[in-house]
């Protein structure tokens, strides 16, 4: 029999692979069978080093105390707290992420969020949440995997429980791209919101299949964007800005459900709503959207087309490049696809878009992009015949000299049927200030 605190070597005991299964930085993990009964574990022993050991008594304690289906469960531990058994795991969510789709990730989410939320009440905060440390186990229901959060040797424990400091200030903790900002200051004194961070990260990381990098926007543009809400909220750097625990996070996990069942074209619709209503910051997730689902005509139509003028236009002066893109799509909406029962005045409201994005980019000095989108442009005014906006048109024309008026010149040239778009402007015997533009809409 052993007494408290001595340690026996697990090759007493257990048969180990002649090679580790893995390698972190204070511990190795074998696959190893148990002489007596047979059964097949995976056995993590302390590399020999002091904080090795006091890690590893920390995991084990924390594990133990910690019975939940979604924590990596202790099987059998020495005395003297060197090394563990625990189950075989299929491999991490790392090495797994290629194989496994959006579906996958919520139920881990939901499933380490509950057990997180068991851990937080006990005061124990984890602290090193990466795709490592996630591991799959097989026996869930229906033959897929059990998801489990291991690697516990960095755990918080309250403050009476702690035998020994591990932590100081300033000393790296966590996995870099995974950790929260506030554990370079202070690991001691961080809060549940440090593991709300890093499941935030691990979601970026997951659904783009980059590293997060600090400073780096997680999520670009168009990517999954029914996410951004959650990671934005889960990652921010500000504590005070971040969810603050696993109850937040679900909260926001059921948002990103119901976003993903909503119809692309009814979320822009909302999106535009609450952005007329000051939700400014909607402005963003409605291009994303809009870039997402180029085809979709009642998304821009109906939708994008709504965006307050001067808002767009701040914006197209910004992001000329997208702003051109996106108002391109919108023209060869309004001109080639079917107006359905829509209201022919309607017309209007989307020419107007174009027409916006197309004055940002001339008073930018984009001049090739206007160039490029005023051919479009032209083509969708003169079809629909609006006369509102053929106002607006000729005023902003009889406005331009020099090398903006050329720039608009050459794309009425290149207009399919120039005629048409020339005498649609002419009307009224009406002709553009600018020499340029007058020749170009007689030749
Ligand atoms: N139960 C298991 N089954 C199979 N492989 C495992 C198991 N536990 C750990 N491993 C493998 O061993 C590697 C090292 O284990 P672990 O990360 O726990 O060590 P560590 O020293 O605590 O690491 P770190 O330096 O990241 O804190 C893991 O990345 C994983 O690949």
């Amino acid at each position: 029999m052993l007494g408290a605190g001595e340690t026996v070597d697990p090759r007493e005991l257990y048969r180990l692979s002649a090679r580790p299964l893995g390698k972190g930085g204070y511990a190795q993990v074998w696959r190893a069978e148990h002489k007596e009964s047979g059964q097949e574990v995976a056995l993590k022993r302390a590399l020999q080093k002091s904080d090795a050991y006091s890690r590893i008594k920390r995991e084990i304690q924390a594990q133990q105390s910690l019975a939940h289906p979604n924590i990596m469960p202790i099987h059998d531990h020495d005395p003297g707290f060197r090394w563990y058994t625990m189950p075989v795991a299929e491999g991490t969510l790392e090495k797994l992420r290629n194989y496994l789709d959006e579906e996958v990730l919520m139920s881990i989410l939901l499933n380490l969020a509950d057990a997180l939320d068991i851990a937080h009440k006990q005061e124990l905060i984890h602290r090193d949440i990466s795709p490592s440390n996630i591991l799959a186990l097989s026996g869930g229901s229906t033959g897929k995997f059990r998801w489990v959060l291991a690697d516990w040797g960095m755990v918080r424990h309250p403050p009476e429980m702690v035998s020994k400091q591990l932590t100081r200030t300033g000393q790296g903790m966590g996995t870099p791209g995974f950790d929260a900002p506030e554990l370079d200051d202070d690991p001691r004194t961080v809060t549940t919101a440090v593991d709300v961070y890093s499941l935030g990260r691990v979601t970026a990381w997951f659904v783009t299949g980059n590293r997060p990098l600090r400073g780096r926007r997680l999520l670009p543009d168009g990517t999954m964007i029914h996410w951004r809400p959650f990671v934005t909220n889960c990652a921010h750097e500000e504590v005070a800005h971040r969810v603050p625990d696993m109850a937040g996070l679900k909260e926001l996990l059921r948002g990103v459900i119901s976003e993903r069942e909503e119809s692309p074209d009814r979320r822009a619709r909302n999106l535009v709503d609450d952005l007329l209503r000051g939700a400014v910051e909607n402005l963003d997730s409605l291009v994303s959207l809009a870039e997402a689902y180029t085809n979709n005509t009642d998304l821009y139509i109906d939708h994008l087309a709504r965006v307050p003028t001067m808002r767009l236009y701040g914006w197209a002066a910004n992001d000329p490049d997208r702003a051109a893109a996106l108002a391109t799509t919108m023209a060869e909406h309004v001109v080639g696809s079917p107006w359905g029962d829509r209201d022919r005045q309607y017309a209007g409201t989307p020419l107007s878009f174009v027409h916006t994005v197309l004055r940002a980019l001339v008073d930018v000095s984009q001049l090739g992009l206007a160039q490029d989108l005023a051919t479009p442009f032209f083509t969708a005014d003169a079809r629909w015949q609006d006369v509102g906006q053929r106002m607006r048109t000729r005023d902003w024309l009889d406005g331009l000299t020099g090398p903006a008026a050329a720039a608009m010149a050459r794309a009425l040239a290149h207009c399919a049927d120039k005629a048409a778009v020339s005498d649609h402007y002419r009307e009224g015997g009406w002709q553009p200030a600018a020499a340029a533009l007058r020749a170009a809409m007689t030749a």
